[in-house]
This record gives C-alpha cells, sequence and structure tokens, in this order.
C-alpha cells in the first residue's frame, strides 16, 4: 500500500488509521487559490504538530485551507519525503502504555523549495488572503551573525546589495514581505516556533536588522521600512512536543500494515527523515495572540492564545527551566555514556540526579509561574512520564545536535537570573557539570575513551580547534583552554570568565578527562 491520494480511496486500506474526514485534494485546490498559512521548515515536528493542528481545524470545518510548507534550507525533505507522497505524511504517537495512534496527514496542501518555487512563494505573500507564516528551522535559521558576533559574509552581502537577490532567508523573508507591501498592502503575522528564548523577537530582530540596513544603504524607502515596522507582527511562542527522528520499529509497525517505501533516511544536510514522524502524545503551543491579518481558529485545536508576557513565562519555564535544560544536560552525558534511549538514562541514577537537581533545585527558584500552566506540575510530567516513556525511541544524540546553539538559552538565562537576583552562583552544581559535560563530549572520545560521534553543531570545528591539545585520559593536557570558550557572551549569554562558574566548569572538566570513568565518577561525586 502506497501513501498518496489515491489509496485515501480505498479507507479499507488503512485499518486503524485515522484518515482525514475531509478531501485533501479539494482542500489543495482551495488552498491554492486562498492560501492563509504558509510554514518554512518542513521538518519532524511540523508534520506531527503544527499540521496536525490544521488537520483538526479542517476536520472541525473551521477552515477550508490547509497549509503549505516551504524549504529553505533542505530540499531533500520535499522531494524525496513530501512530493512522493502527495503531501500525505503519517503521524504516529506513542504512548507510554505501548499502544500507538496512527493518522494520515493531509492539511499539507503544497510543499515547496524556496531555490525552485521562488516565485510561487512570492505570490503566496502577495495573497491577501495570508495570515501567517510560521517557521520551525532550528536556532541557527535566525543567526545574522558568526559566534565572533560578525555578521556573515552572506547576510552582510545581503545588507549591501537590498532586496534584490538577497540570500540569506531571513532576507528573503524582509524581500517577500516588501513584495506584499506593494501587492496588497495587508498586514501579516510571523510566528516562529523555534525553541530560542524570545523566538518572536529572534526573528522580528533579525528581519528588521536587515530591512534597516537596507534602508540606511538606500535600497528602500521609508515608507517600505514602516510596513515592516508596523504591518508585520512577530507573535511569541512555546512549542513543546518530543519529536524524535522517524524510528526503525515504528517503520517495522507500518510495514506490517502493509505500507510501501517509507523507510527513514538521512538526507545529505543530516535531517532524519520519512515518509512519517513519531512522537510523544503531550503537546503544548502556547502563543501570542497579535494577527493583524486574521488567523485560524487555532484555539479550537488546544492552542494557547494569549498575551506576550504569559508566552514568555511558559517559555522560559520550559525553554530554560524545565525541560530542554535538562534535555541538553543529560544529552551530552548519555552519549558519553553509551546511550542511545533517553528512557533508557531514565533508569541511570546519576543522570536522573542531574536533570531532577537541574530543574526542580538550580532552575524551579526562578521560574515565574505562567498561570496557565504550573512548573512544578510540568517538570513532574517531564521527568516521571515524557522523559521515561519506553515507547519513545529519543535518542540523546538526536536532541545533543546544534548544542552551542542552545547552551546560551537553556543554562545562560537561568544564570543571568542569578545574577541579575543577586542568587549565588556557588550553589550552582548541575549547570557548571552540564557545561562542562558538554565540552568534554567535544573531544569525540566517549567515558572507555573511545571515538564518539560528535552530533553536527555550526560550531564545532570552532570549539574543537579551541580545545586542541586536551586529551581525555590525560588531565595535564588541559592548559586553560577552555577560557577562550568560556568568555564567549555569543555562547553562554555572560561571560562566565567573569563569574565563579568558570573555575567550577574547569575543575569539572579537568576531573572528567583523569581516565576512563572520569566522567561516570566526577558526575556522581559531585551529585551525591
Ligand atoms: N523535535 C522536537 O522535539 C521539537 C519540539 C519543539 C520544538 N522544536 C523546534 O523545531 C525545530 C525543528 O525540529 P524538527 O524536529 O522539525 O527537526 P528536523 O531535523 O526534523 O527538521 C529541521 C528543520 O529545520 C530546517 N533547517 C535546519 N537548519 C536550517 C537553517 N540554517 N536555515 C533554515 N532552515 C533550517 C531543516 O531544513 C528542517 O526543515 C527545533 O530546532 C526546535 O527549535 C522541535
Ligand atoms: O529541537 P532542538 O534541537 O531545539 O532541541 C532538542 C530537544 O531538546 C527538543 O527538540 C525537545 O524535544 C523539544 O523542545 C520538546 O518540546
Amino acid at each position: 500500500m502506497k501513501l498518496n491520494y489515491a489509496s485515501l480511496h480505498q479507507p479499507e486500506n488503512w485499518p486503524g488509521y485515522h484518515l482525514p474526514s475531509f478531501d485533501p485534494e479539494a482542500v489543495a485546490r482551495s488552498t491554492r487559490q486562498h492560501p492563509r498559512w504558509l510554514h518554512f521548515g518542513a521538518g519532524n515536528i511540523f508534520r506531527i504538530f503544527p499540521a496536525v493542528l490544521c488537520q483538526r481545524l479542517l476536520e472541525a470545518g473551521e477552515t477550508d485551507t490547509g497549509v503549505i510548507c516551504c524549504e529553505s534550507y533542505d530540499d531533500e525533505i520535499i522531494t524525496r519525503c513530501y512530493r512522493p507522497y502527495d503531501n500525505l505524511s503519517i503521524a504516529v504517537t506513542l504512548c507510554p502504555d505501548g499502544s500507538t495512534e496512527k493518522e494520515v496527514v493531509g492539511s499539507i496542501s503544497e510543499s515547496l523549495t524556496l531555490l525552485e518555487d521562488s516565485d510561487r512563494v512570492q505570490q503566496i505573500f502577495e495573497a491577501p488572503s495570508l495570515q501567517m507564516v510560521s517557521f520551525t528551522i532550528t536556532e541557527k535559521g535566525y543567526a545574522l551573525r558568526s559566534p565572533d558576533g560578525q555578521l556573515t559574509p552572506v547576510v552582510a552581502a545581503d545588507m549591501q546589495n537590498g532586496p534584490e537577490g538577497c540570500r540569506h532567508l531571513m532576507a528573503r523573508l524582509a524581500a517577500f514581505c516588501l513584495a506584499r507591501c506593494h501587492a496588497c498592502g495587508a498586514p501579516l503575522a510571523l510566528v516562529s516556533m523555534d525553541n530560542c528564548s524570545h523566538n518572536g523577537e529572534k526573528l522580528q530582530n533579525a528581519v528588521l536588522e536587515i530591512a534597516r540596513a537596507w534602508h540606511d544603504n538606500g535600497k528602500i524607502s521609508a515608507e517600505e521600512l514602516a510596513y515592516l515596522e508596523e504591518k508585520i507582527s512577530f507573535p511569541w511562542s512555546m512549542i513543546d512536543k518530543i519529536t524524535p527522528r522517524p524510528n526503525a520499529e515504528v517503520e517495522k509497525r507500518l510495514l506490517a500494515d502493509g505500507l510501501e517505501d517509507i523507510s527513514p533516511f538521512v538526507t545529505t544536510k543530516h535531517t532524519y527523515t520519512a515518509a512519517f514522524v513519531n512522537a510523544e502524545r503531550p503537546q503544548y503551543l502556547v502563543v501570542e495572540d497579535k494577527f493583524p491579518n486574521g488567523r485560524p481558529a487555532l484555539e479550537k485545536a488546544g492552542v494557547y492564545m494569549t498575551d506576550r508576557e504569559t508566552v514568555n513565562k511558559t517559555e522560559r519555564m520550559k525553554v530554560t527551566t524545565c525541560l530542554n535544560p535538562l534535555h541538553t544536560a543529560m544529552s551530552v552525558y548519555g552519549c558519553m555514556l553509551g546511550y542511545t534511549l533517553i528512557c533508557d538514562e531514565m533508569k541511570d541514577a546519576d543522570i536522573v540526579a542531574l536533570i531532577k537537581r537541574l530543574g526542580y533545585v538550580e532552575g524551579l527558584p526562578v521560574v515565574v509561574n505562567p498561570g496557565i500552566l504550573e512548573p512544578k506540575a510540568f517538570i513532574d510530567e517531564v521527568v516521571e512520564q515524557r522523559l521515561p516513556n519506553p515507547f519513545m525511541p529519543d535518542a540523546p544524540q538526536r536532541i545533543a545536535t546544534d548544542t552551542s546553539q542552545k547552551v546560551g538559552i537553556r543554562f545562560g538565562e537561568t544564570i543571568k537570573s542569578y545574577i541579575a537576583g543577586g542568587r549565588d552562583l556557588n550553589t550552582l552544581v548541575s549547570i557548571p557539570l552540564a557545561i562542562a559535560g558538554w565540552l568534554r563530549y567535544l573531544l569525540a572520545v566517549d567515558d572507555n575513551l573511545a571515538p564518539m560521534e560528535v552530533s553536527p553543531d555550526p560550531l564545532k570545528d570552532d570549539l574543537q580547534a579551541k580545545l586542541a591539545g586536551i586529551e581525555a585520559g590525560k588531565p595535564e593536557t588541559y592548559q586553560g583552554q577552555l577560557k577562550a570558550i568560556l568568555c564567549n557572551e555569543v555562547i553562554f549569554g555572560t561571560d562566565l570568565t567573569r563569574t565563579v562558574l568558570a573555575d567550577k566548569i574547569e575543575q569539572y572538566f579537568v576531573a572528567e578527562l583523569a581516565g576512563p570513568g572520569a566522567v561516570r565518577k566526577t558526575l556522581h561525586e559531585a551529585l551525591h
């Protein structure tokens, strides 16, 4: 059985699957005429969360249009994973009791690549019906600068040359919005759904920094800049649903159902993808209700539509304290200790002690209760139900991807709160352990001193060059190399060498170099 429009005409082929209650082809036709929702970043979370929200709205009769998705980075996702399947996906929910819920997602009405379909993307931006453009493009998708604080060459050239022929996604967005300004002048919401602190502001700053440079360089008029500043909104959001890479065991179940050609693969740009997506059931999406051209009735699909302050508090709660810091800490240690599954790590007393201290003891005191979700209950659900779910094939290696882009948010915000609140940084143990563990992890040698693959990270080469000379198993090779990294405010949000944390991180790091088993020993002794 193939996953495509034709096979949906035979529902008897799909026992046990929830099929769209609408006609995806008809929805695709009406979406082409009246696009309302465009999404950048065709990765896994999009297909099992925002796209499913759209499916819910279609099924409830709350909308008659689907979501159009566009890849600006990894076209192979579109050419190999969307188009051969008529843009349909299978969303598999992995429940803690071992049961699965399977759904064919038919709400993705069109799949585009920015490279090949730029004219179509512009046409969508020009449509007065367009209400929102959302993003799951990873934290690095928004970066205009390299870690030394300098604009990247592509961004510098885009700023110099103006909208015509610009290349960075943030510049392309500014240019598409300007095309909208000229075509219809209607406002629009650009909604980041990435795990960045203040994600809306991050997107806004990136787009407007480019637009202001264009204005300063005489490339756009004051009126054009004013349109971008005043008519484009950048709602903030908090998104939460642990979405592992497509898993071979899940594939086997789908193959047993008779599905064909659904094997997961890794693209040349290192995206782990398949015709299906697997994830846990819990999900939270909290969005600032700032949509100047109207919006889909997302609240009818369970989205919390609220004010910026509430989003900010929930985002701080999840990304800087109650979930993502735990994830990053346990992933770098998990990789070094030989784990390939997060649920297995939850049986390791040292790792559990690390993350519980991180969440409950070090993070919770600086979290403000957002009101709509209770922080202690949120961590309880994470450590008691979500992370230990034995049927979730989530891997520390996935979470360790791009850690350099995340440490400033996942640990740096709490460090800043401690400094701002006059709290004693000496009381922190799990945060310096997590940072020391990440730097030790970058040596690409596990706790048995065997070679270990380090997950992709845009700063990997740069950071490893700074660590040159350090050998795991030989603490004497440490000659202060960490200082050049710990002082980097772009990475950590603070110059850690100006705090007591730098010494503590160095001590843990050197202890973890002592020999085979030194990572485990350091972790255990620091936490018990
Ligand atoms: N997977 C999760 O559990 C989860 C949960 C909540 C939020 N998120 C957010 O969603 C993001 C994507 O997660 P995913 O599961 O879809 O990952 P994925 O690996 O399946 O997809 C990553 C997506 O980001 C795009 N991308 C990568 N680098 C880019 C760049 N430099 N510029 C533009 N686009 C780029 C890829 O092309 C792809 O569309 C995460 O980084 C996170 O911020 C993920
Ligand atoms: O998606 P990233 O790369 O920002 O972070 C990896 C994980 O921590 C993250 O994907 C979580 O699974 C997610 O934030 C849960 O909602």
